[in-house]
């Protein structure tokens, strides 16, 4: 039973939208195929010039020239609309479908030629093979599934509607493709079946190993390399829509004192008490990430203005709220101060305004913590 649960949860989370810096990633890993793609179909231009110098008919080649110019082109049309991957969140899903859909294609032209030529293809057919394990570079569990389920519904199709055309058996055989086995087609449709499981489990191990990369363990929030990668995303987003961005810095005061007096321990709860407050304070649009050791920054699509009243009051709130501790119950009474820096007024850049922030910090440490500063004097 509690397996069955283990398999729900692992098949729901493959088929959720992954986390942005996965997307982001895949992204890169859509730009990369559609490099090679369009590698491959200039390739797919000698074919008819081979054909015609050796001794094909003018219309295949006329035919087959045409067909490689198409794919060409709507090769450079994924090329370029992968340069823009964050607004086309649909490119991996058509992509992987004109991939597999174009294998079919050539499957089908050459078993109307010679249907053993089709079904008993190796090389065209491992081009299925290429089409899944490219979605693995994607990032994204949900294109490999669908690459798989639509090779194998093609595949399936097209292996129905040559075998019942086939007038007679044989049709189905040939001196150069061997013999078209219903067994061995078979057998071709469960490889499809469990290479796409073997991507999507690599595509979602990569997720959950760029998920732990981008979170810290303690607190379960993003951590500096999610911040690194979202911040000028989240300064974008802001200046797209002509609002202020703040950034504030907190850091918790005392830690090292908490850790000597109460342990190690108590240390980490005074952090996740922090947080937890912080958290069931942030608002809509708001995000939380510990940079590391006691600092944690709190960016919120506001002016400064407003980020220093809902920060003062969360350090308010914070003196009022004491973590228990102990076995006794013994009270722990916390504070921490914090550094507002804001875009565009403070800087245009992540790193401007986490320098920003950094010195008001400083100067709220130097006038004895338990402060939030917004402003230079
Ligand atoms: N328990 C615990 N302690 C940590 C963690 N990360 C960093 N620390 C400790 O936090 C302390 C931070 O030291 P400081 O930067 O001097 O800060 P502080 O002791 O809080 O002093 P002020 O910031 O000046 O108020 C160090 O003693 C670190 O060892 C953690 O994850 N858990």
């Amino acid at each position: 039973m509690q397996g069955l649960h283990g398999l729900r949860g692992t098949l729901s989370r493959l088929m959720a939208r992954p986390d942005s810096i996965v997307l982001e990633l895949g992204a890169g890993g859509e730009l990369l195929v559609a490099r090679l793609r369009l590698l491959f179909a200039a390739l797919l231009l000698v074919l008819p010039v081979a054909n015609i110098l050796t001794g094909g008919g003018l219309g295949e080649t006329l035919a087959g020239l045409a067909g490689a110019i198409l794919i060409n082109l709507l090769s450079l049309l994924w090329l370029l609309l992968a340069r823009d991957p964050r607004r086309y969140p649909w490119l991996p899903f058509v992509t992987t479908g004109f991939d597999v859909s174009v294998v079919t294609l050539v499957l089908g032209l050459l078993a109307w030629q010679h249907p053993p030529a089709g079904l008993n293809s190796t090389v065209v057919w491992c081009c299925y093979a290429l089409a899944i394990m490219f979605t693995a570079l994607r990032g994204d569990g949900r294109a490999s599934v669908f690459a798989g389920l639509l090779a194998i519904l093609q595949y399936g199709a097209l292996l129905a509607v040559v075998v019942a055309s086939a007038d007679s058996p044989e049709r189905l055989i040939s001196s150069d493709y061997g013999v078209v086995h219903l067994g061995s087609q078979f057998q071709r449709l469960v490889l499809l079946a469990i290479l796409t499981a073997v991507t999507a489990v690599i595509a979602f191990r990569t997720q959950q190993l760029v998920l732990t990369s981008g979170h810290d363990r303690l607190t379960g929030l993003p951590n500096r390399t999610w911040l690194v990668h979202q911040g000028p995303q989240l300064l974008a987003q802001a200046r797209s829509q002509e609002c202020s961005l703040s950034v504030a810095l907190v850091n918790l005061d005392g830690l090292g004192r908490i850790n000597q007096q109460e342990g190690e321990h108590a240390g980490d709860r005074a952090l996740c008490h922090v947080v937890e407050l912080l958290r069931g304070m942030s608002g809509r649009g708001d995000r939380l990430v510990r940079l590391g050791g006691d600092e944690l920054v709190a960016v919120m699509p506001q002016p400064a203005g407003t980020a220093w009243e809902r920060m003062d009051a969360a350090r308010r709130e914070l003196t009022s709220r004491p973590l228990v501790v102990g076995r006794g119950g013994g009270r722990m009474y916390l504070s921490f101060s914090a550094g507002i820096a804001c875009s565009p007024a403070d800087g245009l850049s992540m790193a401007d305004l986490l320098r920003r922030a950094d010195r008001r910090l400083r100067q709220s440490k130097l006038e004895g913590g338990n402060k939030v500063i917004a402003r230079d004097d």
